[in-house]
């Protein structure tokens, strides 16, 4: 699905050949400051390389149209977004903008279940702590059904046991899809994935540094 050849950025990345399989779980593993959240903004086009490429589907997403690309690969980010209103309108909103129709009660109450987070719809959804927000963030990615997932720690924010069931059970439900996910835990990587890439920290050059 994602090819990336001879990919520089800054002092950050420097990838000659990497590949993301279609229909695929990769996980993404490596130190804190390797470059993991980088290289998922590059995916989703929030960021570009300085040199290289990266292909989806066959084409530069250089050359591709970013909103479009955003709406098949949807990213879920690390330090999750959430709108003023409630449980449910920060689940409808990622049907909009996936230009999707809203979902029925029943479906959002499927997919809180999915996720084990035991809230109301008409909740605020600014009350929730942390790893309820997570949940409820990683909910509305998978009512956008996107081809691909980007998900980056989606459920670093809870503990070992409910991690471990939230990851199983949503990428039971999503399978087929492409998600590549960044995830801290090396025993998920292993127990959840197709394939593991593992980022190294680059050597900064600090001649030029003050
Ligand atoms: N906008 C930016 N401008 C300059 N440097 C940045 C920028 N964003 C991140 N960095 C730096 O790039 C490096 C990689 O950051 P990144 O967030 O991709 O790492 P990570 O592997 O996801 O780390 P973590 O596991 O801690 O989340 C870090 O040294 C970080 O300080």
């Amino acid at each position: 699905m994602f090819t990336i050849s001879d990919l520089v950025y800054k002092d950050i990345l420097s990838i000659s050949h990497m590949k993301m399989e279609e229909g695929k779980v990769t996980s993404i593993i490596g130190e804190s400051g390797a470059g993991k959240s980088t290289l998922l903004k590059m995916l989703n086009i929030l960021l570009s390389p300085d040199s290289g490429r990266i292909q989806y589907k066959n084409s530069d997403v250089s050359e591709g149209n970013a909103i479009t690309h955003r709406r098949e690969v949807v990213m879920l980010a690390q330090q999750p977004v959430i709108f003023e209103g409630s449980v449910e309108d920060n689940l409808q909103i990622g049907r909009i903008f996936s230009e999707k129709l809203p979902v029925s009660t029943d479906a959002l109450k499927n997919v809180l279940a999915l996720v084990k987070l035991d809230k109301e719809l008409d909740q605020s959804a600014e009350d929730l702590s942390g790893g309820e927000k997570q949940r409820l963030a990683l909910a509305r990615v998978y009512l956008m059904e996107p081809e691909c997932f980007l998900l980056d720690e989606p459920t670093s924010a809870l503990d070992e046991g409910t991690e471990d069931e939230i990851v199983r059970t949503f990428l039971e439900a999503v399978k087929g899809k492409t998600v590549i996910m960044v995830t801290h835990s090396n025993e998920i990587a292993e127990k959840y994935s197709d394939s593991i890439i593992t980022l190294k920290k680059q050597k900064r050059d600090k001649t030029n540094e003050a």
